[in-house]
């Protein structure tokens, strides 16, 4: 009997794509550096800021060294320009709201993203998703996905077991995090992150498939 859901953000509950693929080439181009298109970029997202721009400094996925120097500046271009145009494109997956709302009324819901947690707070409010009970950012915690840090933390203020909660995300992120912390999880098929063809796990078309797994 599930007790809890523990929810990714980015790719899984918002598209949030779009914005945050401008501010990285915003933070790109302000450095006189190559920029990349949004379908590119995409596939970059999942494991937090730092990483993004990481990414976007080396024009893969696969991170090489970087200048320290040039990190943190594009960094703080990113964390800048991306604090104040956080909704410009960004919109909700389709039964995003109606699915939280109808889980709330029996289970415990936790958000845990690896988006850095001074994002966060005005998307929900943007989207008007109040229905965690425990929301935790990339940097709320020591330890982000795909560590089963943030999801073992979730298990402890719940109170519960972990075959009790369930994780839902679409990343290897999310994969990692929860095969760590014994959590099952369910991954969406539309998110961002191509690696989850490859696990084997329940995969849902739309969050609405959600209830015939609970
Ligand atoms: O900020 C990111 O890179 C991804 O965040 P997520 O953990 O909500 O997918
Ligand atoms: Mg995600």
């Amino acid at each position: 009997m599930k007790k809890a859901i523990f929810f990714d953000l980015d790719g899984t509950l918002i598209d949030s794509a779009p914005d945050l693929a401008d501010a990285l080439n915003h933070t790109l181009e302000t450095l006189n550096l190559p920029t990349y298109p949004l379908d590119t970029i995409r596939t970059w997202i999942g494991g937090g800021a730092s990483m993004l721009v990481k990414r976007g400094l080396c024009g893969s996925k696969e991170v090489e060294d970087i200048d320290e120097e040039l990190f943190q500046k594009a960094l703080k271009i990113f964390m800048e320009y991306y604090s104040k145009n956080l909704t410009n494109k960004t919109s909700l997956y389709p039964y995003a709201k109606e699915i939280l709302e109808t889980l709330n009324k029996n289970y415990d819901l936790a958000l845990i993203t690896n988006k850095p947690f001074a994002f966060i707070e005005p998307l929900l409010n943007h989207f008007e998703l109040h229905h965690f009970s425990l929301v935790l950012g990339g940097d709320s915690l020591p330890q982000k996905k795909p560590s089963a840090m943030p999801l073992v933390f979730a298990l402890e203020k719940f109170g519960i077991k972990s075959n009790e909660a369930l994780m839902v995300g679409d990343s290897a992120s999310d994969y990692f995090a929860a095969k760590e912390a014994k959590v099952p999880v369910v991954l969406v098929k539309y998110g961002y992150d191509q690696e989850i063809d490859a696990f084997n796990v329940p995969k849902i078309a739309s969050l609405k498939d959600l209830l015939e797994l609970v």
